[in-house]
């Protein structure tokens, strides 16, 4: 388990001390996938440096699995960070080198590996990434997503037990974002590998993480499961950050109430009452005609969830009210 435990972190500018992370605490499970959501600047990437001990903290603990870091010399150092794995929007690689000798270079830095030992690992991971026809290509012939892949091999030579991810797809068009995210998910699932991942699109955590952490100016301002923090955001940037998701404009969203005529509600669904097909029935039972004004199916990881925005005239609002609870909806009444 990766435990922050009030910590913190200013940078000195100018002789002065400017904090960038506030006392935070935070619990990571083991085997977990961490979203980390926030705008440039929030100090997502400060919070993730301080758990591989890239950053020192000004102030509280970094405990990984029941040992505290925070007061590691090198040698300490040296070894801890060869069980934490991290990977970049900009990928890091070593442009001189091959395919293979990217992957076979942290193995190579550690010094407690014999050479076919090497050889061994980087065959298993050029398999497991998918890359072993490009053993002997340079980083410069491949496409972005497959240097995103040497980084991912490269990143779990010394079997590390936590991957940190900084922005990894950001750099990335839509369709290679969804294979990296996909093989982040495997090896998550397959090695048990815990993952922190940083973002600054809500999509990315929808589809990949289980809890999710939103920050915004040096805090943690809302966290938990991401079916939680998704379907219904607390704090005004996690809203920010599910709209823009969504695509959704909040001004036009505003328009659409105002030209609806009676209660406005938002129904989410989650896992097998997605498919079912229960307004028909509760408009029916209720006598309550409804319109709608938005909606969307999709998944959140494996889970399927929809959200409709509907109006609601006439009938017995009372009786649909309690026909969808009974069916395990979720109801806000928005008007
Ligand atoms: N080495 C440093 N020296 C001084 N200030 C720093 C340093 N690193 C980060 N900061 C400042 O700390 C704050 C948080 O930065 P951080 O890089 O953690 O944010 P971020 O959320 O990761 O942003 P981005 O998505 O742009 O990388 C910012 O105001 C940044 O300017």
């Amino acid at each position: 388990m990766i435990e922050l435990i009030d910590v913190e972190k200013s940078y000195e500018v100018d002789g002065r001390a400017v904090p960038a992370l506030k006392p935070t605490r935070l619990e990571i499970a083991n085997g977990e996938v961490f979203g980390i959501v926030g705008h440039s600047g929030a100090g997502k990437s400060t919070l993730v440096r301080l758990i591989n001990r890239l950053e020192a903290p000004s102030g509280g603990r970094v405990v990984i699995d029941g040992e505290d870091v925070t007061g590691y010399g090198d040698e300490d150092l040296r070894a801890f960070r060869r069980k934490v794995g991290m990977i970049f929007q900009h990928f890091n690689l070593l442009f001189s080198k091959t395919v293979a000798d990217n992957i076979a270079f942290p193995m190579k830095l550690a010094g407690i590996y014999s050479r076919a030992e090497i050889r061994e690992r980087v065959d298993e991971l050029l398999q497991r990434v998918g890359l072993t026809d490009q053993a002997r290509k340079y980083p410069a012939q491949l496409s972005g997503g497959q240097k995103q892949r040497v980084g991912i091999a490269r990143a779990l030579a010394c079997r590390p037990s936590i991957l940190l991810c900084d922005e990894a797809t950001s750099a990335l068009d839509p369709q290679t974002t969804q294979s990296v995210l996909r093989l982040l998910a495997d090896i998550n699932r397959e090695l048990n590998l815990t993952i922190v991942l940083i973002t600054h699109e809500m999509d990315v955590v929808r589809r990949v993480c289980d809890r999710v952490a939103v920050m915004d100016a040096g805090e943690v301002v809302e966290s938990g499961p991401v079916t939680d923090v998704f379907l219904h955001p607390q704090h005004t940037t996690s809203r920010e950050f599910v709209f823009e998701s969504e695509q959704v404009d909040e001004d036009e969203m505003q328009e659409d109430f105002a030209r609806a005529r009676g209660r406005i509600l938002r129904l989410t669904f989650q896992g097998e009452s997605t498919y079912e097909p229960l307004l028909g029935s509760v408009a029916r039972e209720s006598g309550v005609d409804f319109s709608i004004l938005s909606g969307r199916i999709d998944r959140i990881k494996e889970t399927p969830y929809g959200q409709l925005t509907l109006s609601l005239v006439g009938g017995d609002l009372n009786a649909a009210l309690a026909a969808l609870d009974r069916a395990d909806v979720h109801v806000e009444v928005l008007r």
